[in-house]
């Protein structure tokens, strides 16, 4: 594991709370997390997993609470903005574009010189299988090319810190075994990886770390092997079995397994609350190039700012 220094994290955030009108989505997450962890995080539908990766993107504002990325407070956007990249639920992808045109764009936006970058699409393309359709329109793409192709776009700049939602969402399983390693060889060259996603196997592969999120807050942290280890009730445990446990599962179970790893891992803020489902402002354009999604307006995409 890497080292739990404060100086060497990678996404620092503190007593997050989000709320929308009455509704509490989020209720005091408070996260260390170290350069170069891959870092699962996991939680049922509406746990606020979206909501905890657009506060830490800085796309959406805290009611309350702080984010800094590589130490740098998140609403400094021109400061922290280069050091992330982000593939949302929805990728933020122009459907009239090809591949190549919308890496030609997002490279430009990201200040990549036109023949670094140029190479470094050509090897990403060819790495996905996607180089014989690059010069074709998105449009006419399958899910799973247009999630390869937002995939480059969100590490084409080589971030510190990259967040993905869901990134082997639409991939077939050689597509997905290759994003999987290609998570790992991300985190080998130093990069952090925050990985939301409900495909446990994905995280048992790849992840250092696991958070697991359960109506707005932290109920479990640890090792993929931890958490596993504390689930287990005799019949041998799986991470399938922790993360039932923690989020739903047998309320005794849930304190049992959730108590172990607060004493263990001290997540964050353990208040009541549940999740709220009321309407926020609108996501908006992310003009100067300080969008982590790296389009500088998100036609088809969830990548934009909200505040
Ligand atoms: N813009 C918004 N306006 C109102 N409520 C919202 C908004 N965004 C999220 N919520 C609410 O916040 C809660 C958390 O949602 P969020 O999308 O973060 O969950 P999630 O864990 O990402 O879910 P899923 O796994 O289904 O993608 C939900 O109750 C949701 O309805």
């Amino acid at each position: 594991m890497p080292s739990t220094d404060t100086d060497a994290l990678a996404i620092e955030a503190t007593d997050l709370r989000k709320t929308y009108g009455d509704e509490i989505a989020l209720d005091g997450v408070s996260l260390s997390i170290p350069t170069g962890t891959v870092y699962g995080f996991l939680g049922p539908n509406g746990a606020g997993k979206t909501t905890t990766m657009r506060l830490l993107t800085g796309l959406s504002k805290p009611t309350s609470g702080t984010v800094r990325v590589c130490g740098t407070a998140v609403d400094d956007r021109r400061a922290v903005v280069p050091h992330l990249g982000y593939l949302p639920e929805t990728p933020p992808l122009y459907e009239e574009f090809s591949a190549r045109e919308q890496l030609e764009y997002t490279a430009e936006l990201r200040d990549i010189p036109r023949e670094a970058a140029e190479d470094r699409i050509a090897e990403f393309l060819d790495e996905f299988d996607l180089a014989a359709d690059a010069d074709k329109r998105i449009g006419t793409y399958s899910k799973g090319m247009k999630q390869k192709t937002a995939f480059i776009q969100a590490v084409l700049h080589d971030p510190d810190v990259v967040f993905l939602d869901e990134p082997t969402s639409g991939l077939d399983p050689r597509a997905a075994r290759g994003l999987r390693e290609s998570i790992v060889g991300l985190a080998e060259r130093g990069t952090t990886v925050f990985l939301s996603t409900h495909i446990l196997p994905v995280v048992e592969a790849v992840a250092d770390e696991v958070g697991v999120l359960f109506e707005g807050r932290v109920v479990a942290e640890g090792t993929p092997a931890e958490l596993t280890a504390r689930a287990e009730t005799g019949s041998g445990g799986s991470l399938e079995d922790a993360f039932l446990a923690v989020t739903g599962g047998e309320s005794a179970e849930r304190d049992r397994v959730g108590a172990r790893a607060e004493s263990e891992s001290e997540p964050g803020d353990e208040s009541e609350s549940k999740p709220g489902d009321e309407s926020e402002s609108e996501p908006g354009d992310e003009s100067g190039s300080t969008g982590v999604g790296a389009a500088r307006s998100t036609p088809t995409g969830d990548g934009g700012a909200d505040e």
